[in-house]
């Protein structure tokens, strides 16, 4: 069996900037990304897609807002809102690999499988948000909007902008792992886990019910690596490459780092938490555990990445 490689696409590599946010701007980024995609599984890769959904979820969140206070139509509760998303940009990607693969001639199977992803009731995250979502604002709109919406928690991410955030609690276990799997062995290329899953508790009694969080995409696809046995994680996000003092005069772009140099940067708070931090937290996680490589990327790097030509590689 050839080597099985998950391909994370960030949510916001898909938006790219604020206003590019129309569903048609979506498709083209998504098309863009997929021509990669579909160049790795021409030369042999098993290939398995996550997403992120940050933005994307927020925009929903938000559209239910304002039509609850115009419209007086109910709110969608965020997890349903995350649900949303899974299904959007899964019909987005499924769609243009469907067709990379008929303009190429190809006969291949694709598959969007809508992943629930397990969280404790009891993680700590549920009372600390931190996973931002939606669009960009100065200080000053962030400063309004809290005034006008008291419960609404804001940071400032990476250089670009205030942000509303969310709880994002750790994921412990993907719920159809093993229908992913199965379509993997059937020769499928499989979309899954978009958005990090639908955050679901589990009760005694072996039920589900969905709780309102977003779970962080890297985390969702390094477990799901772990859980399929995959060989390679891919995180492809806006940057070409992970960089030491990100956005100072002396920046410095990445080109290989072994776990235990990661680890030194991640001490030296070169990673800040909901961007980069949990890309690196991942590709850690599963390189101790399973994984053999990581490669952080932009979508467009893809190609050139996987020869080793561009990218951050991160290695054991
Ligand atoms: N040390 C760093 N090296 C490279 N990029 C960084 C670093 N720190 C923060 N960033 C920023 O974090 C972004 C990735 O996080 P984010 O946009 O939230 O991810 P996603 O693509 O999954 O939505 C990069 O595009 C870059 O703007
Ligand atoms: N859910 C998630 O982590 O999305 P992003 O990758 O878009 O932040």
């Amino acid at each position: 069996m050839k080597e099985i490689v998950i391909v994370a696409i960030g949510g916001n590599s898909l938006v790219k900037e604020n206003g590019l946010d129309s569903i048609h701007d979506q498709s083209e980024a998504v098309k863009e990304v997929v021509v990669n995609i579909v160049d790795m599984v021409q030369e042999g890769y098993n290939v398995v897609v996550t997403h992120g959904n940050g933005p994307q979820v927020g925009f929903g969140l938000r559209r239910s807002e304002i039509a609850h206070e115009i419209a007086g139509m109910s709110p969608v509760p965020l997890v349903n809102c995350g649900a949303d998303t899974q299904g959007g940009i899964g019909y987005l990607i499924q769609q243009a690999l469907i067709n990379e693969f008929a303009v190429r001639g190809i006969h291949k199977n694709v598959a969007t499988v809508i992943t629930q992803v397990e969280v404790s009731s009891e993680d700590p995250n549920f009372k600390n948000p931190t996973k931002p979502v939606g669009s960009f604002f100065s200080q000053e709109q962030a400063e309004k909007m809290k005034k006008e919406h008291p419960e609404w928690s804001f940071v400032e991410d990476s250089g670009r902008g205030y942000r509303r955030v969310v709880p994002s609690p750790r994921p412990i276990d993907i719920v159809e792992k093993d229908a992913i799997k199965s379509l993997i062995d059937g020769g499928f290329v499989v979309v899954a886990a978009g958005g990090g899953g639908i955050a679901v508790v589990k009760a005694e009694d072996n039920t589900y019910k969905g709780v309102d969080a977003v779970i962080d995409k890297d985390f969702a696809t390094s477990l799901l690596a772990e859980q399929i046995h995959a060989e390679i994680l891919i995180i492809t996000t806006g940057v070409s490459r992970v960089c030491i003092n990100y956005g100072k005069p002396n920046q410095q772009e990445l080109s290989k780092m072994t776990v235990d140099e990661t680890k030194q940067y991640v001490l030296e708070n070169h990673f800040p938490a909901g961007s980069m931090l949990p890309k690196i937290e991942a590709s850690l996680s599963f390189l101790e555990k399973s994984g053999t490589r990581v490669i952080i990327t932009n979508p467009e790097s893809l190609k050139d990445a996987m020869n080793e030509q561009a990218g951050t590689h991160i290695v054991k």
